[in-house]
């Protein structure tokens, strides 16, 4: 019988496994789990940027999607399945103690945020960003020069030294800190000693300043300036990092019964969902791997000597072998994409979800119905009408930044804004806007790398708005007038995780040959439409003034 193996996906909502058969790439079963305390917003609050994750709605969706997978799958899989690979977002640490157990799940911090995961998008590290920046820049070694140069609240360093000087507990019970895709494999290998556990290069190199050049981490002299209340914890972490073709172990006994898998199943070093990602969706050289969901990512793969020593400023680092082993891996993204289409959608559901659902005029099933369809079509209905209107025709031009700027050039106490508004804004003119904002927030970014010398020949998008919006493919290509290539998969970031897990496993001794072999290929691809490729030329230059007001000259 053939071999499969697993890939484990960590979104922001839902974590997915995906079973994969290694020889034909078809994908024989795959289930998603929604995190419930996540949907619940349970930890977080959004008003004051804090977005966190309890360490049991990842356990409970780690067994769940893959006991269900495996039902769902033909008989005989779960006996062929040869490895397993996992992709987490990031940075999305979580401080541990000295067995490597996250503290929510130890006594007295169950209930504690700052003993929980602080996902990729919790930005209340601003604070503690800028002091890296400022502190990296009068060091005699820069320590951000491999990360963009511009260190972001968004990354490892930023976020734990925020949670340790707000609380004082989690400070002293912290042992070290892990993050998310290291953490699964650990646990699943049994290897979770925060000093023995094998750390992902990707995660390291891409957020916390992990570099070959400086020897690892940044220095314990660095990050006592920084913080005396660091003092040691370098020590506590780690010196080498590995790549996601590495083995971290197989299955525990505990984890193989639980799971109904043989203690042979290979477990893969895990590494970033957008970086597993574009290796699902059969990333090449030169080509942008486009993850567009809730944010972006933007992935790009270069030869190792071609980019060498010289430092890309403004995105979110280069490291070698962060994507695909042996190449040097380019990452740049928006903190805000498809989350700025939820934002709009969010305002226009205000008064369905004040009004309407007070309403005595209907019962209360029919009430439902009316709220849970009218919020389904939202998105699809706003598309359709703003696909009618002409580029330009309302004037109006908005900044993509409504969760900060990512990339190029990392601020995040950025915000959104949208100007030339007049009485005849609808919300199709409006959502027109948005869509043009996050279009030419990428533009953004693929100017940079061209600016620093990064050869861009193509873009290969993956990720729900790639697979759900016509629309918003085709303003993107239009605005960086360039085709755009939509992979097949519909799990990309599972499947990324699948051909890891092959290589791991041994079955390929590559990752181009996983890729040849597992890859779904292309769906559909955009071109733009050189008509509106000069429209949106000019309309770019008033993103660009309009930013430049709102970062430079503008005070709320
Ligand atoms: N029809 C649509 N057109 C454009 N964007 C959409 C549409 N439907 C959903 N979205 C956006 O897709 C995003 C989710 O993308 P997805 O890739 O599924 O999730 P994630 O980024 O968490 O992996 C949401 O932010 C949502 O606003
Ligand atoms: O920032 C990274 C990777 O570096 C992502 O994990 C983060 O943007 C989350 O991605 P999603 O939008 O949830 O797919």
């Amino acid at each position: 019988m053939a071999k499969y193996t697993i890939g484990l996906d960590y979104g922001s909502d839902s974590v997915r496994s995906l079973i994969v058969n290694v020889e034909t790439g078809e994908e024989v079963a795959s289930v998603v789990f929604n995190y419930p305390r996540w949907q619940k917003q349970e930890y977080c609050n959004a008003h004051d940027n804090r977005f966190r994750q309890h360490p049991k709605d990842y356990l409970e969706g780690l067994e769940y999607t893959i006991v269900e997978a495996l039902k769902q799958a033909p008989q005989g899989v779960a006996e062929n399945i040869v490895g397993i690979s996992v992709d987490t977002t990031g940075s999305t640490p979580v401080a541990v103690d000295e067995k490597g157990t996250p503290l929510s799940l130890t006594p007295g911090f169950e209930e504690n945020p700052n003993a929980m995961f602080v996902l990729w998008k919790d930005h209340t590290a601003v604070k503690e960003a800028d002091e890296i920046n400022k502190l990296a820049k009068e060091w005699e070694v820069d320590f951000t020069k491999y990360e963009g140069g511009i260190y972001s609240s968004e990354w490892f360093w930023a976020k734990l030294l925020h949670v340790i000087r707000e609380d004082a507990g989690v400070y002293r019970a912290a042992y070290s800190w892990v993050e998310h895709c290291d953490w699964i494999p650990a646990l699943l290998t049994g290897n979770t000693h925060p000093k023995t556990l094998k750390r992902s290069r990707c995660a390291a190199g891409h957020k916390a300043m992990w570099h070959e050049a400086f020897g690892g981490l940044p220095s314990e002299e660095f990050l006592v300036a920084l913080d005396p209340m660091l003092a040691g914890l370098r020590d506590r972490l780690y010196k080498d990092t590995f790549t996601c073709d590495v083995s971290a172990g197989t299955l525990t006994k505990e984890w193989a019964e639980k799971l109904g898998l043989s203690t042979d199943v290979v477990v893969g070093v895990g590494a970033f969902d957008a970086h597993l990602g574009a290796v699902g969706a059969e990333i090449e050289p030169y080509y942008v791997s486009k993850v567009m969901g809730t944010s972006t990512c933007d992935m790009l793969i270069t030869p190792m000597d071609e980019v060498g020593s010289k430092v890309v400023a403004g995105i979110c680092g280069q490291v070698d072998g962060s994507i695909v082993p042996g190449m040097l891996g380019l990452e740049a993204g928006q903190s805000a994409f498809g989350d700025i289409y939820a934002w709009f959608k969010r305002v226009l559901e205000w008064p369905l979800k004040n009004i309407l659902a007070e309403t005595s005029l209907v019962d209360e099933a029919t009430k439902q119905k009316l709220l849970d369809e009218t919020s389904d079509k939202i998105i699809a209905k706003l598309s359709e009408e703003a696909a009618k209107v002409p580029i330009s025709e309302s004037g109006i031009v908005a900044l993509d930044w409504m969760n900060g700027r990512r990339t190029p050039d990392a601020n995040q106490a950025l915000k959104g804004a949208i100007a030339g508004l007049n009485l005849g804004s609808d919300a199709p003119r409006i959502f027109r806007a948005l869509v043009e904002a996050t279009a030419f927030g990428s533009k953004a970014i693929n100017d940079r790398f061209i600016s620093e010398g990064v050869r861009i020949d193509g873009v290969i998008a993956l990720g729900g708005v790639a697979k759900k919006s016509p629309l918003v493919m085709q303003i993107v290509a239009d605005v960086l007038n360039m085709p755009i290539k939509v992979a097949r998969s519909e799990q990309a970031c599972a499947l990324g995780s699948a051909m890891a897990a092959a290589v791991v496993a041994g079955v390929y001794p590559s990752m181009a040959e996983a890729q040849q072999k597992m890859g779904g290929g292309i769906e559909t691809e955009y071109h733009p439409i050189p008509e509106n490729v000069e429209k949106y030329k000019v309309l770019y230059e008033k993103y660009r003034k309009f930013g430049k007001f709102i970062e430079f000259d503008f005070t709320a």
